[in-house]
């Protein structure tokens, strides 16, 4: 690593990062060239509708797929081929939610067991009740009354903070939350937007919140970065791609607004 590598307010960048599915007429080029930056201790919103390419740049970002091409910068370190042990040690640093809480959830494990699972990234010896209790604190929940239940037995946004909780255990420095909020209902989603807000404002932890909604992206991100077919299309301070979007698919993004939130 270069010392010119390490830029200071940057925690996470890629350079011309692209994934491509199938060949010839079935190619998809899921994510097409991506240079996004996240800088530390602010939340950065990636938009776009569905099929834009978010889920596949967040599944690059966290190691869960090769890409096509291009590079991820961690902290100044090339990141984009770790694997085995090194990998683990990045799962460390940078952990994700996703939209549908049950489905990684096993259905008959209990709470305690899902959170047990984090232990496994961490170093022996570490205190794993006391650690889980703490985790579970810091997202609203009770472990006395949560560490037994089953999935069933919690509501979806219980299931989703019990997720966060997990995520958190490892004490990352990123977090990418993937439509961790859509399936939640509106009361319920405002309740973890603003967690996500409190680890940002209290821990000073990086956010990236993936969503299709640019409503919640400007209730939340200090920097919004919009996604079509594979592409940024265009990024910046959340106030000014609102107040001024120049790229006509945020300007159509933004009529959908209005509409998004009379049918929720
Ligand atoms: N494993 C795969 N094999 C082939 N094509 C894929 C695969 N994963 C994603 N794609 C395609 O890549 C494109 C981007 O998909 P992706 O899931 O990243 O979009 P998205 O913006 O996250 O959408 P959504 O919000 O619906 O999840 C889509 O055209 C999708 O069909």
């Amino acid at each position: 690593m270069s010392a010119e590598d390490r830029q200071p307010d940057e925690l996470l960048r890629t350079e011309g990062l692209a994934k491509v599915f199938g060949r010839g007429k079935d190619e998809v080029r899921a994510v097409d060239g991506v240079d996004l930056a996240l800088a530390r201790g602010e939340v950065t919103a990636l938009v776009g509708q569905s099929g834009s390419g978010k889920s596949t740049l967040g599944r690059l970002l966290l190691r869960l797929m090769d890409p096509s091409a291009g590079r991820v910068v961690f902290d100044g370190r090339d990141v984009t081929a770790v694997r085995g042990a090194e990998r683990r040690d990045y799962w460390r640093e940078v952990q994700a939610v996703f939209q549908d809480p049950f489905a990684a959830f096993h259905q008959y494990r209990r709470v305690e067991a899902t959170l047990a699972t984090a232990l496994q990234l961490m170093p022996s010896g570490t205190d794993g009740r006391a650690l889980m209790e703490a985790s579970l604190a810091s997202v609203g929940l009770d472990a006395a009354e949560t560490l037994a239940k089953r999935p069933h037995e919690l509501s979806g946004g219980q299931r989703q903070r019990v997720m966060l909780a997990r995520a958190l255990m490892l004490r990352p420095r990123l977090l990418i939350a993937d439509e961790a909020t859509s399936m939640l209902d509106a009361s319920v989603r405002v309740t973890v937007l603003n967690l996500l807000a409190d680890l940002r404002d209290e821990r000073g932890m990086t956010v990236l919140f993936v969503t299709h909604d640019l409503g919640q992206a400007y209730y939340l991100a200090d920097r919004i970065a919009v996604m079509h077919r594979g592409r940024i299309v265009e990024s910046g301070p959340a106030e000014r791609i609102v107040a001024e979007p120049e790229h006509p698919y945020t300007r159509s993004l933004l009529a959908d607004v209005p509409k998004l939130h009379r049918t929720a």
